[in-house]
This record gives structure tokens, C-alpha cells and sequence, in this order.
């Protein structure tokens, strides 16, 4: 039956409903590149009898000298992956006044939230060609933060997959690194628990396509090897080429992705907990090859902070007290530290509290007495 004209429409149907297309991944490169050799951590093996223990054998040396491993059935199915890239893609091609309706509050280090596409890279006249979308855990705290039209509307599969990658990825990686460090099974969950407030961000990200010679001018600029601001993160399998490690010896190489694996590197702040024991490694997203010139390099990651209240104090390990690692400071439980909010903010607010992105190389940020190399070459 047609609508009768005094009929007024439900509030449903005066909204627009954002239609998410499937999107799906790219071919990947034909080109032979030098790609890292990654260790595969099983995490169908971690309730096995003695699994955990065998994982984190297998783990140790990823975590300590390389920095990066990569995570396979992981039991989160691939089809939520997908449909994760597919908000994430029809996020981006909302209109720009969306977009920027809530954005990172960068001036106070928050990194919730659209981050614009938008600071010069230095002198080059080229801007940054990277947007992204950063989404809290889906926790009480964070019920107030506001939302795009296109997260409200897939609230319910973005919360579910959010809290199944902490748990199914995350949670795992504290625990077998908590084996390694020989602490309780459960010290650095709960020193990241996804129930507690902390910076965890679900992050939709994307690098537009831009020519060749702005990749170079860009490039030319800085190649910007950074290191990761927080404890762990995760990069779903996508196929566009561009992201290098620097491996213990000091050379640059690609990392490859695995199909229906996860790329996993560990971070500034773990590796402050750990007192350098766990290696947070340099990387960098250079050109990407050129039969990818094209296609836009649009990312899936999660990155795991320390929670709000974590103090940022070496963990007391029996490995790192034989390793001599542990000075009489850290040992005191007087000595005044800093939190895991405080940090982070910090760290968010140097890095991106500015409207042109200036080179780095060599300098370093420190926040009281925790210091990391900025910008490596
Ligand atoms: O896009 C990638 O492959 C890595 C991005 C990255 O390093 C970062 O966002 O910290
Ligand atoms: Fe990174």
C-alpha cells in the first residue's frame, strides 16, 4: 500500500542509512621484494597442555631482538576482518564536514577520534596522504565519546570485534610475553585490561594515492621510521606493500602480509615496563611498488595501550633481575612515576599537536626520564 500523504516518516527512515560496500583486498605486488623473515605464532596451540609454554619459547626472540612476529589462527574469522576494512573504507568516503565532526584532540594528546589528511610535510609542499580513524575500547568509560554516523551505525559488529581482538590476540601476547618475563600469568593483562580506561584504539587507516613524485618529495623529506607509542600493535593482513622493519642488523626490510595472519610488533611502552628487554622495533610505510601505485593502502590495526593507572615502572621479573636490569629506583616502591595516560598523552601530543610535520632525525622525546629516539632515517 502507498503512503498516504498526511503519513510522515519514522525518524529511521529521515535518516540516511550508510550503505557499506564489501570491500575486498587488493591483488598483491608482483614484484620480488626483500621481505623480513617473520616468526609464526600459533595461537591455536595456547590451550593446548604446555602450548602457552611452547608459544612463548617460540616468541622470545621475536619480542626481544626482532620486534616484530607475525600472529596466525587466531580464531577471529576472516569475514569480520573484511567487513571491518569495509567500515573502514566507507568511512573514509564520508564527506569531509563528517569526517571532521569529532577529531583527535590532539592539543591534549587524545588520539581518539578523524585525523585529517591535513599538516604539510615540512618545506616539500606535499601533505601527508594518511587518514585515519581511531575508535576506543567499547567500555562504559567511553560511552560518552562521540561517534561518526558510520560507527553508530555499525556499533553493535565494531564492539564485538573489538573486544574479540583484545581478547583472541591481545590477551594471549601479555600472557605468553608475562611466561617469558617469568611474572604471573595475568601481570600484564591486567596491566592492560580491556575493561579498565586506556588509549586501546581500534584504528581504520588509510593512505590516499598520491603520484610518484610527491612520494618522493614526501620520501625525500623524511622516510619516517618511528617506533609505536604504546605496548603492542596489530595489523590485519592487507595487500598494498610499503611498511619495512629495520632488523637487528641494521637493514631495511619489507614486511610481508600473511593471509589471514596478523602482523604484531611490540612497543615504546612494554619496552619501558621491560627496561629494554622487550625490543621495540623501527619501522616505516615507504612508496609503495609501482603496480600499487594506484590503489589506495587502506589498513586495519589495533593498538594496545597501558591502562590509564598502570604505573610506568619496570615489572618485577626475575629475568630482568638476573639480567641486571633492574636498578635499586626501580626497585623502590616510593619512587614517584609516571602513569600510562600521562605518557601516552604526552608522546601523542609532540608527535601530532602540530599543522606542519617537521623532520625529526635524530632528535628524541622524554617525558620524566622515559626517552625514545624520534624519526630514524
Ligand atoms: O600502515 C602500516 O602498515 C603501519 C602503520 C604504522 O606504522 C603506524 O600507524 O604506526
Ligand atoms: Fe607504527
Amino acid at each position: 500500500m502507498a503512503p498516504s500523504a498526511t503519513e510522515t516518516p519514522s525518524t529511521e527512515e529521515t535518516q540516511r542509512r550508510i550503505l557499506v560496500k564489501p570491500w575486498s583486498r587488493p591483488a598483491p605486488t608482483s614484484e620480488k621484494l626483500d621481505w623480513a623473515p617473520l616468526i609464526k605464532i600459533d595461537l591455536s596451540r595456547f590451550d593446548e597442555p604446555g602450548g602457552k609454554e611452547e608459544l612463548a619459547k617460540d616468541l622470545f626472540h621475536a619480542v626481544t631482538k626482532v620486534g616484530f612476529w607475525v600472529v596466525v589462527n587466531s580464531g577471529i574469522d576472516d569475514e569480520r576482518v573484511l567487513k571491518q576494512f569495509s567500515i573502514g573504507n566507507t568511512f573514509f568516503k564520508e564527506p569531509l564536514e563528517e569526517k571532521r565532526s569529532a577529531p583527535c584532540n590532539f592539543a591534549n594528546g587524545e588520539y581518539f577520534g578523524y585525523r585529517e589528511n591535513s599538516r604539510w610535510i615540512g618545506d616539500t609542499g606535499v601533505k601527508e596522504n594518511i587518514e585515519m580513524l581511531n575508535i576506543p575500547k567499547t567500555i562504559p568509560a567511553y560511552n560518552d565519546e562521540p561517534k561518526h554516523e558510520v560507527v553508530r551505525q555499525n556499533y553493535a559488529e565494531i564492539a564485538g570485534f573489538h573486544r574479540e581482538v583484545w581478547e583472541k590476540v591481545i590477551r594471549k601476547l601479555f600472557v605468553l610475553i608475562a611466561i617469558i618475563l617469568e611474572l604471573p600469568e595475568d601481570y600484564l593483562v591486567n596491566a592492560h585490561a580491556y575493561d579498565e580506561k586506556s588509549d586501546d584504539h581500534l584504528r581504520y587507516m588509510i593512505y590516499n594515492v598520491r603520484t610518484k613524485k610527491e612520494w618522493d618529495l614526501a620520501q625525500g623529506y623524511s622516510k619516517g621510521g618511528h617506533t609505536d607509542f604504546g605496548s603492542l600493535t596489530l595489523l590485519f593482513s592487507q595487500h598494498v606493500a610499503g611498511l619495512q622493519i629495520r632488523t637487528p642488523e641494521g637493514d631495511w626490510k619489507y614486511v610481508k602480509p600473511v593471509d589471514g595472519g596478523i602482523t604484531c610488533n611490540a612497543a615504546d611502552t612494554l619496552t619501558f615496563l621491560t627496561k629494554g628487554f622487550v625490543k621495540s622495533t623501527v619501522h616505516r610505510v615507504v612508496t609503495p611498488p609501482a603496480d600499487q601505485l594506484n590503489v589506495p593502502r587502506l589498513g586495519l590495526l589495533y593498538f594496545s595501550r597501558p591502562g590509564d593507572n598502570t604505573p610506568m615502572k619496570a615489572v618485577p621479573s626475575p629475568v630482568l633481575e638476573r639480567l641486571g636490569l633492574l636498578t635499586d629506583e626501580d626497585k623502590n616502591p616510593n619512587q614517584p612515576v609516571v602513569t600510562g595516560l600521562e605518557y601516552v598523552r604526552a608522546r601523542v601530543k609532540d608527535v601530532h599537536h602540530k599543522t606542519v610535520l617537521d623532520k625529526r632525525e635524530g632528535t628524541s622525546f622524554e617525558f620524566k626520564g622515559l626517552k625514545v629516539a624520534n624519526y630514524y632515517d
